[in-house]
């Protein structure tokens, strides 16, 4: 197991039935609410990323938290693919099924320049539905997706299938 691995699984907690029975809910709160924890994360993409994208994609709303700050960390912009209705002037939409439901998530259409370069954010890959949703969405946009990251892939789920497109990297595993 590498090092950040190792960090990362050691920062989340399990929650049994939530939020419906059934589903085992990671809790990435452990993670972000320790500073060093946080902090080893987002080097470990800055340096991943550096020079490499032109802005930072983050998924309504665990992805904000950690793309945010990957945003900072690399000195670009940050654009939020947020759930529908939440965001002014023209947007695209794209409806999906996630693990314990769904929903629909947006993107402004003049968030990026025409062929920018983004990296997408999240915190967990389940069945793969949002990061599919999300990634589509940036292209909708002109924007060019290098690469999806996510901090943990439940891999039983196969969110990868949903995502042969793009490059899909994973702190940790479960
Ligand atoms: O791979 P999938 O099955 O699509 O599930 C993964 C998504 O589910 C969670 O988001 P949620 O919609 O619960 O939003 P939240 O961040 O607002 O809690 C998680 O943060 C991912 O975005
Ligand atoms: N099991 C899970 N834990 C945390 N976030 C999720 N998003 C989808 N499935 C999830």
């Amino acid at each position: 197991m590498s090092e950040i691995s190792a960090v990362v699984s050691a920062h989340l907690r399990d929650v049994p039935d939530f939020p419906s029975p059934g589903i085992l809910f990671k809790d990435i709160g452990p993670l972000i609410g320790d500073a060093q924890a946080f902090a080893a994360v987002t080097e470990h993409w800055r340096l991943r990323h550096q020079h490499r994208v032109d802005a930072v994609a983050g998924i309504d709303a665990r992805g904000f938290i950690f793309g945010g700050a990957l945003a900072l960390a690399l000195g670009v912009g940050f654009v939020p693919v947020r759930k529908a209705g939440k965001l002014p002037g023209p947007t695209v939409e794209k409806s999906y099924d996630l693990e314990y439901g769904s929903a629909t998530l947006a993107v402004q259409r003049d968030a990026l320049e025409p062929g920018q370069r983004v990296v997408v954010i999240d915190d967990v890959l389940a069945t793969g539905g949002t990061a599919r949703a999300a990634c589509e969405l940036i292209e909708e946009v002109d924007g060019k997706v290098t690469a999806f990251e996510v901090v943990l892939e439940l891999a039983a789920l196969d969110g990868r299938a949903k995502l042969s497109r793009w490059p899909v990297e994973a702190l940790a595993s479960s």
